[in-house]
């Protein structure tokens, strides 16, 4: 039984690399960011993952590294479902704003506690809890299933929409989840249990 799930950050954005509220914007992936995404490919493709499935969100960022990740392992043609319930946090009001200037106006700590705290929202946008809040059912419902009859499925999708489906495999707390910063990339390997709790976690870095 693999009962494997594996977690991706998409690779570099531009926006990541210009400093920018992204969000649900759907920005390119830049060089590095591809050359990240080919990697986490070469470095599942090292431990002789084969995927039976594939889950990405409805952002281009997400679905390009998934993309490479299923051409490095030589399945470029796998059934990837793309959902909007995996998307980035939808930042509002801030997005497409410079993360510095941001500061400069509202406070290094307001921003902060948009950035980084659980249950605040930035305005007009989603706060972590919010974000678990349709990314947990989803998983329950359409991508778990697949984990528990034995299957290796594989998610490419963002920073706060894996740290909210990290906090609910993981068993964390809101105080914890916001620590945990994930870096692009970078591919974290799950072993579930047949009782769907966490067997083992190795993270590719
Ligand atoms: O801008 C965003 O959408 C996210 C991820 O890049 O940023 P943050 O680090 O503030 O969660």
């Amino acid at each position: 039984m693999s009962r494997t799930l594996v977690l991706v950050r998409h690779g570099q954005s531009e926006w990541n690399l210009k400093n920018l509220f992204t969000g649900w914007r759907d920005v390119e992936l830049t060089e590095q960011g591809h050359a990240e995404a080919k990697a986490a490919g070469q470095k599942l493709k090292a431990l002789g993952l084969k995927f039976d499935i594939a889950f990405t969100s409805v952002l281009k960022r997400a679905q390009v590294t998934c993309q490479h990740i299923l051409d490095a392992v030589g399945q470029s043609d796998l059934e990837t479902i793309r959902n909007v319930a995996l998307n980035e946090r939808d930042y509002g009001d801030l997005s497409g704003l410079n993360k510095d200037d941001a500061r400069a106006k509202w406070g290094e700590e307001q921003v902060h506690i948009w950035r980084r705290s659980y249950d605040v929202p930035p305005p007009g946008g989603e706060s972590l809890k919010d974000t678990g809040a349709r990314v947990w059912p989803y998983y329950l419902h359409d991508m778990q299933p697949h984990v528990l009859r034995g299957e290796t499925v594989l998610v490419a999708a963002h920073g706060n929409s894996l740290r909210a489906m990290i906090m609910a495999l993981e068993g964390m707390t809101g105080e914890e989840i916001v620590k945990l910063e994930l870096n692009t990339g970078i591919p974290i390997v799950y072993r579930l249990n047949a009782d769907s709790t966490v067997a083992s976690k190795e993270v590719l870095s």
